[in-house]
């Protein structure tokens, strides 16, 4: 996996607050204990996207979640549109087509374009309510292989594939893994889960961490405590 300069950059926070004042607050409380926030739709849909900018320009490391999935020209030109927004990771879901275009639409930008390959929220009846014949962690590869075909920068997938995952992309790409809940947090609708201590030893980059964060009394302690636990 590529080298990180410091450990706090592991953590992703999810940022998925109703208004660009309560994700400044827990902004402010976390403090230095988080280095990297994540905009998804929730809060991107109401004033995030600029918000994700300013942070960028405080020196934060921000990742615009907004799992991009369209026509391939509208992909790239959207993809462009965001490039100036100064974040390092920008999600689509990684089907062939759409992958190429936001990689066109991120060329020499600085942007890394990171493919959502089965979502943490789904079961194998999850895959197969929605048409996949394969297994989820057969698609996960599947998808994997495909991204690293297309040159894409890194995967979101659970943790419990990372293992596998990495077997597809080699070392150099990122792995990025949302559904990660410390020992005895409670799951919420997440279903493919590890804990940040697991994610870590299957050869993680990044775990994406929301709730279990944003919903603590000390958001700060419940940051700082992930980012032992993967040290
Ligand atoms: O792309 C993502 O970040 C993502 C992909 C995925 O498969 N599962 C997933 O949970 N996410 C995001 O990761 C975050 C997880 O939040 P919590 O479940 O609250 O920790 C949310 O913002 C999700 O939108």
């Amino acid at each position: 996996m590529p080298a990180l300069q410091d450990p706090r950059d592991r953590l992703i926070v999810a940022l998925d607050l109703a208004d660009v004042a309560a994700a400044e607050a827990l902004v402010e409380r976390i403090g230095d204990a988080a280095t990297f926030y994540k905009i998804g739709y929730r809060l991107g849909y109401a004033g995030g996207l600029e918000f994700a900018a300013r942070l960028a320009r405080r020196g934060l490391k921000t990742f615009l979640d907004l799992k991009l999935h369209d026509i391939g020209n509208t992909v790239e030109e959207g993809v462009r549109s965001l490039a100036g927004h100064g974040a390092t990771y920008l999600t689509v879901h990684a089907y062939p087509q759409t992958m190429r275009a936001a990689l066109r639409g991120a060329a020499g930008s600085g942007l890394k374009i990171l493919a959502v390959t089965v979502l943490t929220s789904y079961d194998e009846s999850d895959a197969r309510e929605a048409g996949y014949a394969l297994p989820v962690p057969e698609l996960v590869a599947l998808r994997a292989r495909q991204a690293a075909e297309a040159g894409i920068d890194g995967i979101v997938c659970s943790a419990v594939e990372a293992i596998s995952v990495r077997r597809e992309i080699g070392p150099d790409r990122l792995i990025v893994t949302p559904g990660i809940r410390p020992a005895g947090a409670d799951l919420g609708d997440q279903k493919r889960v590890m804990t940040p201590g697991e994610a870590r030893a299957a050869g993680i980059d990044h775990v994406v961490v929301g709730r279990p964060i944003t919903g603590a009394a000390d958001p700060r302690a419940v940051a700082q405590a992930i980012v032992a636990e993967m040290a």
